[in-house]
């Protein structure tokens, strides 16, 4: 008798959406169930991996470069090595970086040494409710795209939007797909994890053309690090002044007093902090930028982070 088919769920959207807290939310409702993660960050380190491990142990990472251009090949070997996994999972989630368009990666699922052994389940396109009107440019491109690929639109961050602008949103989203509104990335367990729901099929939905070059390209990013804890309130200000261009920011930063660790995750002109988990590793603040192609302000934004490190004694 063959095995059934590994069902995977793509989950995309743009940079800061929701779609590792989404991913979070699936991996706890899943407990019990044979799921595996598939994390992909843009940047240098990959905050996303980091994060997942704190509620699941079955999280596999693509890291420095966007899954859909220059990390393909390692999708494929990663998802065929998952395949021959014993017993054999039952689904497999991708989480997209935000610079991806998830129509390549559905393209990969479709080679010949995976279509027997898994099969898409579903594309879920988280949408920044307060952000997905503002992108501009090649932005917007990218974004549309993501929405396009879509199966099921989650429109996220719904708390931070009033009725008239939710309805303009919706609006400029049109009625195509499948739409949940949604508060942290809150998806009823029968939108996705019921397979049998009737999708539109996948070859009528359109090959979007965003950018010439590799997504990658449309995005500069940049590490910060340093062994010095940092003053909240100095960072606090900092982060207020980022300039608009710097579209993102995550990463574990330590804090005075104690160098207690937390996470940083900035999106727009919003930044949220909450302590990790004790087991982990930090030992520095390693912080992920990631801004418009040719952004060049790092030398500035590198000085101001300096000037709010705090020299701690040890112990203290
Ligand atoms: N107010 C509010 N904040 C939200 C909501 N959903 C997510 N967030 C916050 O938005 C920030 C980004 O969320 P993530 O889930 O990390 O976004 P992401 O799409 O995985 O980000 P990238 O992987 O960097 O593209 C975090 O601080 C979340 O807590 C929401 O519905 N409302």
């Amino acid at each position: 008798m063959t095995s059934p088919r590994i069902a995977v769920t793509v989950v995309s959207g743009f940079l800061g959406a929701g779609k590792t807290t989404l991913l979070n939310r699936m991996v706890r409702r899943a407990e019990g169930s044979r799921l595996a993660v598939i994390v992909n960050d843009f940047g240098e380190l990959n905050i996303d991996a980091a994060i997942v491990s704190e509620v699941t142990d079955a999280v596999y990472s693509l890291q420095n470069g966007c899954i859909c251009c220059t990390v393909q090949e390692d999708l494929l070997a990663q998802l065929a090595s998952l395949a021959q996994l014993e017993p054999r999972l039952e689904r497999i989630v991708i989480e997209c970086s935000g610079v991806s368009d998830p129509q390549r990666i559905v393209q990969t699922l479709a080679y010949p040494q995976l279509r027997s052994q898994m099969q898409l389940d579903m594309v879920i396109t988280v949408v920044d409710a307060t952000r997905h009107l503002q992108l501009d440019g090649e932005y917007a491109r990218l974004a549309r795209a993501q929405v396009a690929a879509a199966d099921l639109l989650l429109l996220n961050k719904t708390d931070l939007v009033d009725a008239a602008q939710l309805q303009a949103l919706r609006d400029a989203l049109g009625a195509r797909t499948r739409v949940h509104e949604s508060v942290q990335a809150e998806l009823p367990d029968a939108l996705w994890l019921d397979t049998d729901l009737d999708l539109e099929p996948r070859a009528q939905k359109p090959l979007t053309r965003v950018s010439d070059s590799d997504h990658g390209e449309m995005f500069s990013s940049w590490l910060w690090q340093s062994n010095a804890a940092l003053d909240v309130e100095c960072l606090r200000g900092w982060l207020r002044a980022l300039p608009s261009d710097v579209f993102r920011v995550k990463g574990l930063v330590l804090l005075t007093p104690g160098s207690t660790a937390h996470w940083l995750q900035h999106v727009g002109t919003r930044s949220q902090f909450l302590p990790a988990l004790d087991d982990v590793r930090a030992d520095a603040t390693r912080l992920v930028f990631i801004a418009r192609r040719g952004f060049d302000g790092w030398e500035a934004l590198g000085q101001g982070l300096e000037d709010c490190t705090v020299k701690e004694v040890a112990g203290v």
